[in-house]
């Protein structure tokens, strides 16, 4: 015999699956669904993905469909939510599905959602850098950010679009106009390269990649990308040529697959998987799980740049405690030379006045080499 409790309670649950997602077909029950009384699941979070018919948007919102920490998911698109929401709304995971297509929908999409993971834009063909896709989802991300900023300003952000270097300060700069900025609850995507740097490392020591643990730091393009191999746990050494060729693996993991899809886009279900990941350790820290600890590119004191990946503690707010770079060798140093003159070159090649990149100066680059003791010799590459 169930107790009222629990009949009320599944009674919730059916009639939350059958509520009508805004663009489900009508059916020919007696029962319509927009007749139907509960209007949510489970106790749980709530979570909107931006581009959710997309290439990474639809096994993100199978696989976040599937995650227990979420009661109710919103799928926006500018195409296809309708058929993307009516699949996935059939599986029977806690979570109710709801699909939003088109500009006019969005503010619905958005509104009370305590999480938001934004996946669209264009990806690269070969032959291209994540730089060249900035032009188009530069403004895609504002459009979407200044959603957020009216309809779920407390919302965590998760940036997948990329370049994930640019979009990230973006969304800061339409956050800031809007007057919710928060730094602790922006964070650009930056796991699938931990999720690589895990996979590729664990390829070469002969473990399983579940018991490896690589802190990528930087950015998120070619040699932003910065792996502190002498940071792994287990604790491991590599020869200079193991760690020149894991290093380069891992900032050229996305043009692997880029080149290997031979035009039909990039990185979607390893993203997703990464996406999903990020997002589950996101929701632990907003439900109070103690040492939640991932990479991500955020707001951000730790070298001079305004913006920069490295291990972040999540909590409650956001981004609770971000870790500094820790010891790093002479290998890493140097590269990190390299990042700091990708995002220098990035900054003077499309003259970003309103970014707030460009609110830092040579000078205080200075400082942060200094800092982590850079030979002398390498500073020269920066002037
Ligand atoms: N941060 C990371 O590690 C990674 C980032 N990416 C990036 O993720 C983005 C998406 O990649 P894919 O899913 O493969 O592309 P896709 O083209 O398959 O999907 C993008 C989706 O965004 C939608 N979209 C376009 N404009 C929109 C708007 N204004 N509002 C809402 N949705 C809109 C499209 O309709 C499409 O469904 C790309 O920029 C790609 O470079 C990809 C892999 C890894
Ligand atoms: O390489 C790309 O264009 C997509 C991406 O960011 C990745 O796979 O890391």
């Amino acid at each position: 015999m169930e107790s009222g409790g629990n009949v009320s309670h599944r009674i919730a649950r059916i009639s939350a699956h059958l509520n009508p997602p805004i663009h489900s077909q009508e059916g020919t029950s007696v029962l319509m669904r927009e007749n139907c009384r509960a209007k949510g699941g489970l106790p749980g979070f709530k979570v909107a993905i931006l581009g959710a018919a997309g290439g990474i948007g639809q096994p993100l919102a199978m696989l976040m469909k599937m995650n227990p920490l979420v009661s109710v998911l919103h799928l926006y698109d500018v195409v296809n939510t309708p058929g993307v929401t009516s699949d996935i709304s059939h599986m029977d995971t806690g979570a109710v599905v709801r699909g939003f297509l088109g500009k006019e929908q969005l503010e619905e999409a958005l509104t009370g959602m305590d999480l938001v993971i934004i996946p669209a834009g264009v990806p690269r063909k070969p032959g291209m850098t994540r730089d060249d896709l900035f032009n188009i989802n530069a403004g895609i991300v504002k459009t979407l950010c200044e959603g957020i900023s009216k309809c779920c300003p407390k919302a965590i952000v998760n940036v997948i679009s990329n370049p994930v270097n640019s979009t990230v300060p973006i969304a800061a700069e339409v956050f800031k106009k809007a007057g919710i900025y928060d730094p602790r609850r922006l964070l650009g995507v930056t796991m699938l390269d931990v999720v690589r740097a895990n996979t590729f490392v664990a390829e070469v020591l002969g473990l399983d990649p579940r018991e490896v643990n690589v802190p990528v730091v930087g950015g998120h393009a070619g040699v932003t990308i910065l792996p502190l191999l002498s940071q792994v746990k287990p604790p491991c050494s590599f020869t200079a040529e193991e760690t020149e060729y894991l290093t380069s693996r891992i900032q050229n993991g996305g043009t692997e697959v880029v080149e290997a899809k031979a035009g039909a886009g990039s990185a979607t279900l390893s993203m997703a998987y990464a996406a999903v990941k990020f997002a589950d350790a996101c929701l632990r820290g907003l439900r109070g799980d103690a040492g939640v600890v991932e990479c991500a590119f955020v707001s951000s004191q730790v070298t001079e740049l305004p913006f920069f990946a490295t291990r972040v503690r999540l909590g409650r707010k956001g981004v609770e405690e971000i870790f500094p770079l820790g010891p790093l060798n002479e290998y890493e140093r140097s590269e990190l030379v390299m990042c700091f003159n990708y995002f220098i070159n990035f900054i003077i090649m499309h003259e970003l006045p309103s970014i707030s990149f460009i609110a830092l100066s040579i000078s205080s680059l200075r400082i942060t080499l200094d800092y982590i003791q850079l030979p002398s010799s390498l500073l020269i590459s920066l002037y």
